[in-house]
């Protein structure tokens, strides 16, 4: 590694979201060839200041633009070594409150020692007639300047530099040494992005045994966040987490380990009280926790005995439907009623069964129930306006306003949720009804945090639809809640959608009921399949997005794929889409290069994460609407446009958007287009499953294309997801006081049980008989579907026969 050392002359850049700057430096010595007087030197440089020498490690790069900079990994500050240079370091901005005059006569007095004697007992300032509160704050103020230097250094030493040693810092401050030292493991559980890999390589800079205790339960802990935040169950099995824990300690030199020193480490982590043990199940202490006060909760809040006067909701809702001019079908009716005369509902249907209608008609009825004015603006700035609509994401939210004509916004925003949700307190919801949709999004977590909000004088009712892919993050809340049966709920199953128009909503359904239609190859009004190999693909995809661009917006068209890599994934599909709906048109083109994407303007790109500071949510789809080159002071920027919401992107900030024009079904819950292009091959097998096919179809309004391999399609629709492992519905119940559901899976699992209990699986051990000493609960399979597949003869299909154009008409196919 080079040095250099040299005074600060100027900050270039700073980035005040974290340690990183660029800095120019006058040099005064450095170990690098180096002939000129200055350098520009760049990386997480803390505090630094400028005016102050510093000693830079790290080496000489060469950026492209600006040419060769000095990258460093750490740096010291050279404290001032003349009277002169500790009176301005003293005097500087970084000791408020400390002028020139005031500095000298501190030098005077103490000398160049000045800092370490005034760090040791600033009592000595007093000789030089300092108040005892501003000796104080000069003490603090010197100590927490070494001390970040001395924690970016110390973590440097074992290995922990750039973005994570800032993440380190930015969550302990000046502990966060001590926090390494004491357990490196311990960045697992706090810190996003450090997994058992680096802090197995931190703790072998520490010489860490391959067998401490601390290392066993850092392998579990990371096991279990695997299973759990990232996998979606809210707890792990034993004889799994083991399993996980040990493969992750096998890298380390550990010959084997034994179950009884895992099941220690496990009583150590309940002891500790990160884990919690139960019915043969462990759960990360927050999850656990979570699950038990959402039920607890919504039984606090269910359990109201007031209600409206039967005769006064069925006038009402008479009344109701004259204004809609409907007629509810006998579910619907009975959905509206018990959702007024209940706190709590839950509302679940497929597409087109009329879930919307059911909850414009609870809202018209609430609103003249209780005498509340349906528009929003003639409500002063004192009064809440008490129906509250949300959504966890911004585009359902959109859909929702749209389709109830009242204001409605993302779950984060009506709880005031920021990024940082440490001291976060929750809001003062006004006494009314809360309508949140899109519920199968929301995990467990969400759903803590939304509860906490809602007190008893709320309403509250939950719409989704249970048969879409359960939250990205652990649980799935709406489908356990419904299979719970301790609040009132009803599932509406008659497809009202009448339009010719329609053939997408009966497919929806077909899916759904576990067949693809007999008539799925031949080509409808609004959809069609294109059969071809996975060679072909791209072609496909090619010919029927040129031919879309003709008809609709960049927003309009999606294309959906289960995966992000191999030729019908995201990664290969955007750029194609994008030479199609915004190619480089000259040399003059302005470009952003993220690493990943090239972004142009008009280009279509997607939010990655949820920055409540600036109004955008994951999943949001925008259009890039400006694009600021890099200047020597700044890296290029991105203006991206979100409904009129329009966020702009450091070049350090683009980590959080990708192009859009191809997205995972995942990222496509909560949104609808105009045209939906699902691409899917055998080679996304294992993400094949009934739930993702039919998520990936219900996103289309008006034209569904489907292209790629029979088999792919027909083995999604008769694969079952498996049930992600929650504790929900076992708290529900106990909470309730009902009898576990006995629901088809448990039926099923008559037959297909495995008798093995998570002890034996685990080998039984006294140390193991200890920590799951509760009845453990037999592990069911998912059952399989039994109806078998509609058999169809797939045909493979030519470039010539691709026929994209279903529902296109005046648009002639280009063919390859
Ligand atoms: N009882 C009814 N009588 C007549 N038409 C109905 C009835 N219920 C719903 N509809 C109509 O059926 C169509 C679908 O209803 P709605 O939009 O409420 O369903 P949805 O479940 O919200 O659908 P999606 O989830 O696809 O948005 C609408 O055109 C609606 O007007």
């Amino acid at each position: 590694m080079d040095t250099v050392t040299g005074t600060v002359r100027n900050v270039i850049f700073a980035n005040h979201d974290s340690l990183f700057k660029i800095v120019a430096v006058d040099i005064t010595a450095t170990t690098l060839v180096w002939t000129e007087p200055e350098i520009v030197v760049k990386g997480n440089l803390g505090d630094l200041q400028e005016g102050t020498e510093y000693e830079f490690s790290g080496r000489l790069v060469a950026h492209p633009k600006y040419g060769q900079q000095f990258d460093a990994v750490s740096y010291q500050s050279q404290r001032p070594t003349s009277h002169d240079g500790l009176v301005d370091y003293l005097a500087s901005d970084r000791f408020p409150g400390i002028g020139p005059k005031t500095a000298a006569k501190i030098v005077d007095a103490l000398g160049i020692g000045a800092v370490d004697s005034i760090v040791k007992d600033p009592g000595v300032l007093t000789k030089v007639g300092l108040s005892e509160k501003k000796a104080a704050a000069l003490a603090d103020a010197l100590r927490e300047n070494l001390g970040l230097e001395q924690v970016i250094i110390g973590l440097g030493e074992v290995g922990l530099t750039g973005a994570l040693a800032n993440k380190v810092y930015s969550r302990y401050r000046e502990d966060a040494l001590d926090i390494v030292r004491e357990n490196p493991y311990q960045l697992i559980v706090d810190i996003e992005g450090i997994g058992f890999r680096v802090a197995d390589s931190i703790a072998r800079q520490m010489d860490v045994a391959p067998d401490d205790p601390r290392r066993l339960g850092g392998a579990i802990l990371d096991a279990l966040y695997q299973m759990t935040d990232r996998d979606g169950d809210t707890y792990a099995e034993p004889a799994r987490l083991l399993d996980g824990a040990k493969s992750r300690l096998a890298g380390g030199g550990l010959g084997g380990v034994a179950d009884e020193q895992l099941m220690a480490a496990v009583q150590v982590l309940a002891d500790d009280r990160r884990i919690s043990v139960t019915d043969g199940r462990i759960f990360p202490k927050r999850l656990f926790d979570a699950e038990w006060q959402i039920a607890n909760h919504l039984f606090a809040l269910n359990n109201h005995e007031d209600g409206y006067d039967d005769d006064d909701l069925t006038a009402t809702l008479k009344q109701v439907e004259g204004d809609l001019d409907i007629e509810y079908d006998d579910t619907q009716r009975s959905a509206v009623i018990d959702a007024l005369q209940n706190h709590v509902f839950l509302l679940t249907g497929g597409p087109g069964t009329g879930k919307t209608t059911v909850v414009n008609g609870i809202v018209r009825a609430y609103a003249q129930l209780n005498d509340v004015r349906l528009d929003p603006n003639s409500y002063d700035s004192e009064t809440a306006f008490p129906i509250m609509l949300a959504a966890p994401t911004g585009r359902a939210a959109k859909r929702m306003a749209e389709t109830t004509g009242l204001p409605a916004s993302t779950i984060h925003r009506l709880l005031g949720l920021s990024i940082d949700t440490v001291d976060y307190d929750p809001p003062e919801l006004p006494d009314g009804l809360l309508i949140v949709d899109e519920m199968s999004m929301v995990d467990t977590y969400l759903f803590r945090i939304l509860l906490d909000a809602v007190h008893p004088g709320i309403t509250l009712i939950m719409v989704g639809d249970k048969d879409q892919l359960p939250s990205v993050g652990p649980g799935q809340v709406f489908a356990d809640l419904l299979a719970s049966h301790a609040l009132a709920q009803a599932e509406l199953t008659h497809i009202h959608r009448q339009d010719a128009q329609s053939s997408i909503t009966t497919l929806a359904h077909d899916i759904n009921g576990g067949r693809l239609p007999a008539d799925f190859g031949a080509k409808q009004a609004d959809r069609s399949f294109i059969n071809c190999g996975p060679g072909q693909i791209q072609e496909a995809v090619r010919q029927v997005a040129t031919a879309a661009k003709g008809k609709f917006g960049t927003l309009q068209v999606q294309v959906l794929a289960p995966m992000y890599r191999g030729v019908a994934g995201v990664d290969a599909l955007n750029p194609l889409v994008q030479d199609i709906f915004n190619p480089k048109k000259s040399d003059r083109t302005k470009e952003i290069d993220a690493g990943d994407h090239l972004y142009r303007i008009g280009d279509k790109v997607l939010q990655l994460v949820n920055n409540p500071e600036k109004n955008v949510y994951n999943g949001e789809i925008g259009i890039v609407t400006g694009i600021q080159p890099a200047t020597k002071d700044d890296g290029a920027h991105l203006i991206v446009d979100y409904d009129g919401n329009e966020i702009d992107y450091a070049h350090n900030e683009l980590k959080s958007i990708t192009l859009a024009y191809a997205t995972s079904i995942h990222k496509a819950q909560g949104s609808e287009f105009d045209m939906v292009i699902l691409p899917l091959t055998m080679a996304s097998r294992r993400m094949l499953k009934r739930n993702l096919v039919y998520t990936a179809i219900t996103r289309a309004k008006k034209f569904l294309i489907m292209i790629g391999e029979l088999e792919a399609f027909d083995v999604a629709v008769t694969t079952m997801a498996d049930n992600r492992r929650t504790g929900l519905v076992d708290r529900l119940c106990k909470v309730f006081k009902l009898a576990q559901p006995v629901t088809d899976n448990d039926a099923e699992a008559e037959t297909v049980v495995t008798t093995a209990s998570p002890q034996e699986a685990v080998s039984p051990s006294p140390a193991a008989d200890q920590v799951l000493h509760e009845e453990p609960a037999p592990s069911i399979e998912a059952p399989t579907n039994t109806e078998g597949p509609t058999v169809l003869t797939p045909t493979l299909v030519t470039h010539e026969q691709v026929d994209p154009m279903i529902g296109m008409d005046g648009i002639t196919p280009q063919t390859a």
